[in-house]
């Protein structure tokens, strides 16, 4: 990049009445990464817990369609951002403001603008969860995230299919790199039941818990490939929206609940670091 000092604050800053900043992440595109994340803010909402959602996926800024709400958001004062709130999750998007089909073209020093004017200068009050849907792939965004806020977290995003996996594997080294903690995987179009309850296997099921397993981390759970996923995501009604019958609904919840623990874990242990200092 070569311009470090130029404006640059001294270094990541907790965001003041947040207490868990969780990257998601994919590696490859379209495995539904940002299906996971809205769904798993919906299911932490639905636990009770306070949440807001930042799609950065300048590639796919989807989710306010799956939220049901692609307003512009209104300002506040001077230049504070109010978010959007739909099904009990206060979110912002880079969609809302590349407004229309137009592709969005970006240099690297504008999307790290973005980035932290979605972390600071939006109106998130007291979140449990700020949760950050991230550009499928490697890269600038991570990079933005971390040199402004310090992360809990990051869950990775596959299906079980080895490409998935192989790109998953990138995001996992990643993370890595910039010593952010995988708090897990999930595996999505897990597998898919047919009306006559017959089971397909479409991208190769398991896969993404034995990636897990060779990288000693945890497997959160799996979400079966189901039209309804789909579907509740078109018309902006998540399926973690759903009753107990739901049985995606089930699935998200069963995720959330771990990524919570897992946060709080984690959370728990830099504490202790911080008072042996
Ligand atoms: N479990 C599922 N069952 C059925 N359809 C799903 C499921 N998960 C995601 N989809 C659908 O697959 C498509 C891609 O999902 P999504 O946009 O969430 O992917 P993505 O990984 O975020 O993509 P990108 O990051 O490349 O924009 C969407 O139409 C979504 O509704």
């Amino acid at each position: 990049m070569g311009h470090s000092g130029q404006g640059m604050p001294q270094g990541p800053q907790p965001l003041p009445g947040v207490q868990h900043v969780v990257a998601v992440g994919s590696g490859k595109g379209g495995v539904g990464k940002t299906t996971v994340s809205v769904n798993l803010s919906v299911s932490l909402a639905k636990l009770g817990y306070r949440v807001g959602l930042i799609d950065a996926d300048i590639y796919g800024p989807n989710v306010p369609t799956m939220l049901g709400i692609t307003r512009q958001p209104n300002i506040i004062g001077e230049n504070r951002i109010e978010p959007l709130q739909a099904h009990g999750v206060k979110f912002i998007s880079i969609g809302l403001i590349s407004p229309g089909d137009k592709p969005m073209v970006m240099r690297g020093p504008m999307l790290h603008q973005i980035i932290r004017q979605f972390l600071q200068q939006v109106e998130w009050g007291e979140l449990d969860f700020l949760i950050v849907d991230l550009p499928p792939g490697t890269g600038d965004v991570v990079i933005s995230l971390v040199q402004t806020v310090p992360l809990t977290g990051a869950v990775v995003v596959s299906t079980g299919s080895s490409v998935a996996l192989q790109d998953a594997r990138k995001a996992l080294e990643m993370f890595h790199q910039v010593n952010v903690e995988v708090l897990g995987l999930v595996e999505n179009m897990s597998q898919m039941t047919l009306p006559s309850g017959e089971v397909i296997d479409v991208f190769g099921a398991g896969g993404t818990e034995q990636t897990a397993k060779q990288f000693n981390l945890p497997f959160l759970g799996s979400i079966d490939l189901d039209p309804r996923v789909r579907e509740g995501g078109d018309r902006g009604l998540p399926a973690a929206l759903g009753t107990e019958e739901s049985l995606r609904a089930r699935e998200f919840a069963a995720i959330a609940l771990k990524i919570a623990e897992k946060a709080k874990e984690v959370a728990a242990r830099s504490e202790d670091v911080l008072e042996i200092n």
